[in-house]
């Protein structure tokens, strides 16, 4: 008999309750086997996030190795693995006798989720489902009123109660081939079912575009580097976590992203570290602590919207942004489109102008330097500081007006970390259209923010080669250039001329790329990515910028007011700083 365990998001053999459960529970004659779905009904990961993963994947096998569980890695739809299972016990044995599955997030994961369970019962296979991406259960925590909470503040209050629950690895089963063998055997026969290689060592997966990326993936990685975070940095977090060259956050994110660690092994570890401090007499030091639990709870907290907001990876939380006037950005089928036209009208022109300020943006050539740095920082490491996320998501959203599912969607497919709930959640944070989030009028001013937080200008040296020599007072002085357009940045005298030819060329270099495969596998569609390694080679002269800061407030007013003509608008106090009011502020 085989107990088939879904390991859902959580890439890792301690505390993971669905496999320790599954190998816990296992009588004798049965044998528990891991798989790992991607699911093509869903969001598909971003192709930095598949990187980590295929990285991932082959240690993972290894720690599930010594447990004597085979993994076994899928492409398909839940409900389509389970019809496959459930026909399992007329073709084969050994039969499939019960499953055990790690929840997913977002989508219309727990609907299909449902489906399984109910198509498995239906079928006399018992299910057990379990929650091990997050500290809680979306449902369990309630408003007074039975609601679910919208505002960050009391809703994290409700983890002082919460006591992380510690999971040890499970013991090993004894060793048996047969079970994967026929489960694979069923499944490689299925058309809606692609088994995957990529737990395979002799599968390496090395995309050129990640030739730069320095992470180590894996569980005993991310252990080691909670270890030394709360050994060496936590007492410094609350300083340290806004200043974007030093070293000052812990860099879990994407272990977090990919389930190697679980939120509750750091938030024990992260109480015994505050604990220490505060018995050493540190107060500052276990307030930091605090701090960073803080962060860990705003995880939850966007994962708690996440479930009872599936769409929010899609759709605005506040729905009155449902009809904003966004900039419209030519898309690729557009521009080919437009390509032989030699006299655009103005909303062509508007379009194309769009397009070249959203490309200038995607590969760090917008004219400001902690924009750039922070755009380069992530293409270059798949990962960004949480300070220059906001300050590049409110320049593309407030300064150039682009919607933020753009946005959303460029860190999807850059991000190591790229997470279903996080990064909409943020995104949406910082347009305006999110939970508790900040007002759409007020701006990130790039200039004032890197004066606060990269006054030395540390890290725009560090990312930007261009600017690599020059004094903190040349570069500081950068931000005051008077701007020009998108297109006129790109060097050419009309945005009809050589810049869309470019980009149509690059776009044919592009689909000639996506048809590539590997080794059988469908290679993850490297799309954007693409394109900007082309667009993204440093230049040896820095660019002006693509928007004048000094208007950048009231441009955003105005907009804000277009749109809600029946608003009254923000007051003088509301609209006149580049930071959110201490009542509604928590990172600033
Ligand atoms: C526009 C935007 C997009 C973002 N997209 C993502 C994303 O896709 N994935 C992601 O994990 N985070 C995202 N974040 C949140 C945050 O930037 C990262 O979690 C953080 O930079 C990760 O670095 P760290 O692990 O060193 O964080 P630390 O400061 O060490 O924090 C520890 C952990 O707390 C959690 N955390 C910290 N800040 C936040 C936050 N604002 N929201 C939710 N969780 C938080 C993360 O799991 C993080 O690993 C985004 C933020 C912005 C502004």
């Amino acid at each position: 008999m085989v107990v088939v365990t879904f390991l859902g998001p959580c890439l890792r053999t301690l505390d993971n309750p669905a496999l320790a459960s599954a190998l816990h529970e296992r009588t004798d004659g049965e044998s528990v086997v891991a798989c790992y779905v991607e699911d093509p009904t869903q969001r598909l990961p971003g192709a930095a996030y598949t990187w980590w993963t295929r990285k991932s994947l082959p240690l993972l096998r290894q720690q599930l190795d010594r447990l004597h569980v085979p993994l076994v890695c899928l492409r398909g739809s839940l409900p389509h693995i389970a019809r496959a299972l459930v026909g399992l016990p007329a073709r084969t044995t050994p039969r499939v006798s019960r499953v055990y599955l790690n929840r997913r997030w977002g989508g219309t994961t727990a609907e299909q989720d449902e489906q399984f369970e109910a198509w498995l019962h239906e079928h006399d296979i018992p299910v057990k489902k379990f929650t091990a991406h997050t500290l809680h259960d979306p449902w369990e925590i309630k408003t007074g009123q039975g609601g679910y909470y919208r505002v960050y503040t009391p809703f994290s209050k409700q983890f002082a109660q919460v006591k992380p629950r510690l999971i040890d690895e499970p013991a090993a089963q004894p060793p048996d081939t047969q079970a994967h063998d026929s489960i694979l055997a069923v499944l490689n026969k299925e058309h809606d079912i692609q088994v995957l290689d990529w737990a395979s060592p002799s599968a390496p997966y090395d995309p050129p575009w990640a030739r730069s990326f320095t992470w180590k993936p894996g569980a005993d990685e991310a252990h080691k580097i909670l270890d030394a975070f709360l050994a060496n940095n936590v007492a410094d977090y609350a300083e340290g976590r806004n200043l974007p060259f030093s070293h000052g956050t812990s860099q879990l994110s994407p272990y977090l992203a990919h389930g190697e660690i679980s939120p509750h092994r750091v938030l024990d570890a992260t109480r015994k570290a505050k604990a220490r401090l505060h018995s050493s007499k540190d107060k500052a030091g276990a307030e930091s602590a605090f701090q960073f639990e803080r962060e860990i709870i705003w995880r939850e907290f966007q994962y708690h919207i996440l479930y009872h907001e599936p769409y929010i990876g899609w759709g605005n939380h506040n729905t009155k942004f449902d009809h904003f006037p966004w900039a419209k950005a030519l898309s690729d089928e557009e521009l080919r489109g437009a390509l032989p036209n030699p006299r655009p009208d103005d909303a062509l022109e508007k379009a194309l102008e769009a397009r070249a300020a959203l490309e200038c943006w995607k590969s760090g050539h917008t004219g400001i330097p902690i924009v750039d740095a922070g755009m380069r920082q992530l293409w270059t490491t798949g990962w960004m500081h949480n300070r220059v996320r906001m300050i590049v998501a409110s320049f593309l959203t407030k300064n150039l007006h682009h919607h933020w599912h753009t946005g959303e969607q460029w860190f999807w497919d850059a991000l190591v970390d790229a997470d279903p709930a996080s990064n909409p959640g943020n995104w949406q944070w910082v347009a305006g259209t999110g939970a508790d989030a900040a007002p759409y009028f007020r701006v990130f001013n790039p200039m004032r923010q890197a004066q606060r937080f990269d006054e030395t200008c540390a890290y725009v040296r560090q990312w930007v080669p261009e600017l690599k020599s020059e004094s903190t007072k040349a570069i500081t002085a950068l931000y005051e250039r008077e701007a020009c357009s998108g297109t006129c940045l790109l060097e050419h005298p009309s945005p009809m001329s050589l810049w869309p030819k470019q980009l149509a060329f690059l776009l044919q270099e592009e689909t000639k790329l996506d048809t590539k495969s590997e080794g059988g596998t469908a290679v993850p569609a490297a799309g954007q990515l693409i394109t900007l390694r082309h667009v993204a080679t440093p230049e040896a002269s820095y660019r002006r910028p693509i928007a004048n800061l000094k208007t950048t407030k009231d441009e955003a007013l105005s907009y804000f007011q277009m749109y809600g003509k029946t608003n009254k608008g923000p007051s003088k106090e509301e609209s006149d700083t580049d930071e959110p009011p201490k009542k509604a502020a928590r990172r600033s």
